[in-house]
């Protein structure tokens, strides 16, 4: 299968190691806006994004490589491909059950854990030993860092982050945007588009679209999820 990759930063270089270990995948270019113009590395063309469209064949698919989620949602919503488009993977040492499902674009890094009847949006990363549990929902382009764990039936909105090493306690509620930090323990929903650390959690910072302000009331109201 013919793959390109967008983003060629510290992410990307594990989800590259994944997609080269894997025999039948062929990765053709590797596209980020820091190459002013096109070259090969070893058969790999490096080049801008906007190669894309020229590098595009059937069958091609597409993986964003980039750990911070609204780039990753800004590049998606540029790109003029179908979500069938987009690959998802799963490292060979993640577990993800039968009963799981993975969207379109999401990878699975080494030794995550995806367990039964849970649901991985489209677009996210399920980084290093995460542990996602039975019956929990990603949002679409959300990050679990590594070692983190959601226990069961958690779910979370669109574009959330959760830090490495964090734990969220059975059937809370990230809310959209929610950044949660590294280590913290939750123990409460999180509200949309606020920034919670510490063990139980507190609130530290509430924003919109990440675009800090000082207007807090209209946040909370705004912050509904
Ligand atoms: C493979 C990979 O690398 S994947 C990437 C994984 N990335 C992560 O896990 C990063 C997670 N990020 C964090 O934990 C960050 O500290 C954030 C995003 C939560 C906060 O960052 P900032 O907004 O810059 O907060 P800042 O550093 O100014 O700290 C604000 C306050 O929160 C506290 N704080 C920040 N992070 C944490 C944390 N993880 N746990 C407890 N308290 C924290 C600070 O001590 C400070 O407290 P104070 O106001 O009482 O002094």
């Amino acid at each position: 299968m013919r793959i390109i990759i967008i983003g060629d930063g510290g992410h990307s270089k594990v989800v590259q190691e994944m997609i080269f270990a894997k025999e039948n995948y062929h990765v053709v270019a590797i596209l980020d806006d820091k190459y002013e113009r096109g070259f090969q590395i070893e058969g790999v063309i490096h080049a801008p994004v906007s190669y894309l469209i020229k590098l595009l064949r059937k069958g091609t698919k597409v993986v964003i490589a980039i750990g911070d989620n609204k780039v990753r949602k800004e590049i998606v919503e540029q790109l003029p491909l179908l979500p069938k488009h987009y690959l998802s993977i799963a490292h060979p040492s993640a577990i993800v059950s039968k009963s799981a499902t993975i969207g379109f674009g999401s990878v699975i890094m080494p030794h995550a854990i995806i367990n039964a009847n849970a649901e991985v949006g489209m677009y996210s990363i399920i980084n290093t030993s995460a542990i996602v549990e039975h019956d929990s929902t990603i949002g679409d382009y959300s990050h679990v860092s590594p070692n983190a764990t959601l226990a069961g039936n958690v779910s979370t909105g669109e574009g959330v982050h959760v830090g490495s090493s964090a734990t969220i306690i059975p059937g809370k509620h990230l809310g959209k945007w929610s950044i949660i930090g590294a280590g913290s323990t939750v123990i409460e929903h999180i509200p949309a588009y606020s920034k919670a650390v510490g063990s139980p959690t507190r609130i530290i910072d509430r924003f919109v679209n990440n675009d800090k302000t000082k207007k807090e009331g209209e946040l909370i109201d705004r912050a509904k999820n």
